[in-house]
């Protein structure tokens, strides 16, 4: 063995740790992943390790790709699985719809198999290309750190081991090994932004921009995200404080934190109270902090004595109804007397609030109880714990203050 092969058989056994989980690669017959296959075996026994390709049956040879890669994994000693895609229904976008189509049937598959781990070929030049598409979108610090290494993908751990290797020792691992791959229509389509993005690199060698060194800016903005969020959940240890599900922040104490700080606490506070997963975005986000209140996100911020609350947004929860016995809205659990039958959790609202004589006794504001949880049979309203506290039900936000903290960490 020569050439860079061993560098990146040592690359892989780094990513994956001195003592690899059960984990799984990701193969479609690319020549990236089918580089991985090939190093993969190198790095560790073919017989600890699963591969799997997606068939999503788009394209004629779709699936003499997936019988490529069966083969490669059946002579490698691999044992390799096809998952086969027929959902599209025909709306949206296609590319859009088989790539979380593709994730989805990867993490289902990794669940059944006792998986904890997912392997992606996703090189340097991949993330040199997410980087120059991230520019375009004038992102900040977090988008320029582009794709992370590992993520979590429904309980599955998602790795790219490859990030920082180009996709031309990787081809150079193919040719020494004298293997097959797919090429990829869609590499030269250039509708899609990322073909751009990749014509466009190859015009910037002359400026001393390259794969390589971009995907090493996008690995220092990972670096600088981690100290800002490790600072981001510090402020919030001091500063923020729970009220029912809100998050309440001292104005002084906010506005007197850096800008970007600030942005980041405001940005958490929302997904964690509308449950996001994504952060909203950056000009609404400005345009909140400029205003005393606002609505974002599913959430509802406004002004509370010498503070500022972030709370659910009654419109995103008004038609939400699940069993008592469920998490409501994804975060809220209620407890009360031995559950009755035809008893649903759902939000307080107008109609539940005017039931309520005493509702100000709470010292909560009228926003925030109409998108609290309450207890319902029926149209009867049976209990309201944040507008009645001390009643027989609680509401417990899930996690806590503590999940709030923990949820300011990318993980
Ligand atoms: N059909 C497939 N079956 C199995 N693995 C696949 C398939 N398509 C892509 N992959 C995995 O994902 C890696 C990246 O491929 P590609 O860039 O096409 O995917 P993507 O899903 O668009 O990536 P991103 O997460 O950046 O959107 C591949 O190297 C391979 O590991």
């Amino acid at each position: 063995m020569s050439g860079p092969e061993p560098d990146l058989i040592a690359t892989l056994r780094a990513a994956f740790g001195p003592q690899p989980p059960r984990f799984a690669i990701a193969v479609s017959g690319g020549g990236d992943s089918v580089a991985l296959l090939h190093l993969c075996c190198r790095a560790f026994p073919p017989a600890t390790f699963r591969a799997v390709t997606v068939d999503h049956g788009l394209r004629k040879g779709s699936a003499r790709e997936a019988a490529m890669v069966a083969e490669l994994a059946r002579a490698a000693g691999v044992r390799h699985d096809v998952l086969r895609w027929s959902g599209w229904d025909g709306q949206g976008n296609l590319q859009d719809a088989a790539r979380r189509a593709r994730y989805g049937l990867m993490r289902d598959w990794a669940h059944g198999q006792g998986i904890a781990t997912l392997a992606t070929a996703h090189t340097a030049d991949d993330q040199a290309e997410t980087l120059l598409m991230r520019l375009a979108r004038e992102s900040g610090v977090d988008g320029l750190s582009a794709m992370a290494p590992r993520r979590n993908l429904g309980g599955i751990t998602l790795l790219r081991p490859l990030l920082g290797v180009t996709r031309a020792a990787l081809r150079g691992v193919l040719r020494d090994n004298g293997l097959p791959w797919a090429e990829d229509p869609g590499n030269e389509d250039a509708t899609f932004a990322r073909v751009r993005a990749r014509r466009v690199l190859a015009e910037l060698a002359p400026l001393g921009i390259t794969a390589p060194g971009l995907a090493r800016v996008a690995a220092q903005m990972r670096e600088a995200r981690e100290a800002l969020e490790r600072q981001t959940e510090a402020a919030a240890r001091e500063i923020a404080t729970l009220d029912g599900g809100d998050i309440l922040l001292p104005r002084e104490a906010f506005h007197a934190l850096p800008a970007e700080i600030a942005r980041r606490l405001m940005a958490g506070a929302i997904c964690w109270v509308g449950d996001a997963t994504n952060p909203p975005r950056r000009a609404p986000l400005l345009a909140l902090l400029r205003s005393p209140e606002g609505t974002l996100g599913g959430c509802r911020i406004l002004p509370d004595g010498e503070a500022v609350r972030i709370t659910r947004e009654h419109g995103a929860v008004r038609d939400l109804r699940s069993p008592v016995s469920d998490l409501w809205d994804g975060r809220w659990r209620l407890r009360g007397p031995a559950a009755g039958p035809g008893l649903v959790a759902g939000a307080l609202g107008p109609a539940g609030l005017a039931q309520i004589a005493d509702w100000r006794a709470s010292g909560r504001p009228r926003a925030a109880l109409l998108a609290g949880p309450a207890v319902w049979r029926g149209g009867r309203l049976v209990a309201a714990p944040l507008a009645e506290p001390g009643g027989d039900w609680q509401a417990e936000r899930a996690g806590g203050l503590a999940g709030f903290f923990a949820s300011l960490l990318s993980h």
